[in-house]
């Protein structure tokens, strides 16, 4: 069975842990970390097979883990990537929007071929990523259109010079339009699903996004378009936010999950 270290205790990484718990995972949970400590501790006690909670980040790889998941933060991408694959351990990100700074891609691109390991992207909060990654040659426009609750936007960067008031937004608002790159730096834990449509396709300078907060909504949509030479494509996916933590869809939750099954399975791999 593949053994699997985990980085982020939070809402993510506990659904993550409890679905290898229960088996759903055919994998063995061997060591865990989070800055918090408090995080970590709860996670354990809810488990049956208790993982190790190791000191510092850079311990997990040091264990004979055969991959190391990612669900903490897109810091913990650019401190801690390197030395994973350093360690010869494959790698799985949520934090995606990390991998939009080029010095941080081509660092763990390298890394990748260097030491013969993989970095897994699951789909997270959207769909539709097959027939994108399938048509990236051929592409002329993409867009990505995020919608959120107020409170599923709180805390993110953007609002440290920005005028807008979340809290006095009383009707759907456009509150961002602009690219990729600027969109994930700005919203790190709400729109990671802009750089997994920008490396699926035409990059993050070209990558459209605009991020609506709505307070009628109890949703997390996220709506793609995409237009190139084999016809256009339209994906609506309307998520519903997990209850202790707004900002990240179920979806989200679930693909990691699968993503995770799948590569600790030997069976039957769908879709492209
Ligand atoms: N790819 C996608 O479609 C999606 C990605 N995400 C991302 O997945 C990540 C996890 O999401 P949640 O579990 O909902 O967040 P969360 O806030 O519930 O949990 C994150 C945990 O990671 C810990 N953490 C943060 N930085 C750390 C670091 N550098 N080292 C160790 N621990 C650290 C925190 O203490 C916290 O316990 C977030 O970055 C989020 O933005 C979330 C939803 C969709
Ligand atoms: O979960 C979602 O709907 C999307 C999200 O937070 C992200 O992409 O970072």
């Amino acid at each position: 069975m593949k053994k699997i270290g985990l980085l982020g205790c939070g809402v993510m990484g506990t659904q993550i842990a409890l679905a290898i718990d229960s088996g759903k995972i055919p994998g063995i949970l061997t060591h865990v970390y989070d800055d918090s400590k408090e995080a970590s501790s709860e996670l354990v006690s809810k488990l049956n097979n208790k993982p190790e909670i190791v000191e510092n980040s850079h311990l997990l790889s040091s264990h004979s883990v055969n991959i190391v998941v990612e669900a903490a933060s897109q810091n913990a991408v650019r401190d801690d990537g390197l030395s994973i694959l350093q360690n010869k351990r494959d790698f799985m990100i949520m934090s995606v929007g990390a991998l939009l700074d080029e010095s941080i891609y081509d660092i763990l691109y390298d890394a990748c071929d260097h030491f013969k390991k993989t970095i897994y992207l699951p789909s997270g909060a959207i769909a539709g990523l097959d027939g994108l990654k399938s048509i990236k040659g051929e592409l002329e426009s993409v867009s990505i259109t995020t919608t959120k609750h107020p409170r599923s936007l709180k805390g993110a960067q953007f609002f440290e010079t920005s005028e807008i008031n979340l809290d006095s937004i009383d009707s759907s608002t456009v509150i961002f339009e602009g690219n990729a790159r600027d969109a994930v730096s700005l919203f790190p834990a709400n729109v990671n699903v802009a750089a997994l449509v920008s490396l699926s396709g035409i990059g993050s300078d070209k990558t459209s996004v605009k991020i609506i907060a709505d307070p009628d909504t109890d949703k997390n949509t996220h709506h793609i378009e995409a237009v190139g030479k084999s016809g256009k494509m339209i994906f609506t996916i309307e998520n519903t936010p997990d209850p202790e933590n707004p900002k990240t869809s179920r979806l989200a939750i679930l693909s990691a999950i699968e993503t995770l099954r799948q590569y600790c399975s030997d069976d039957i791999q769908i879709g492209t």
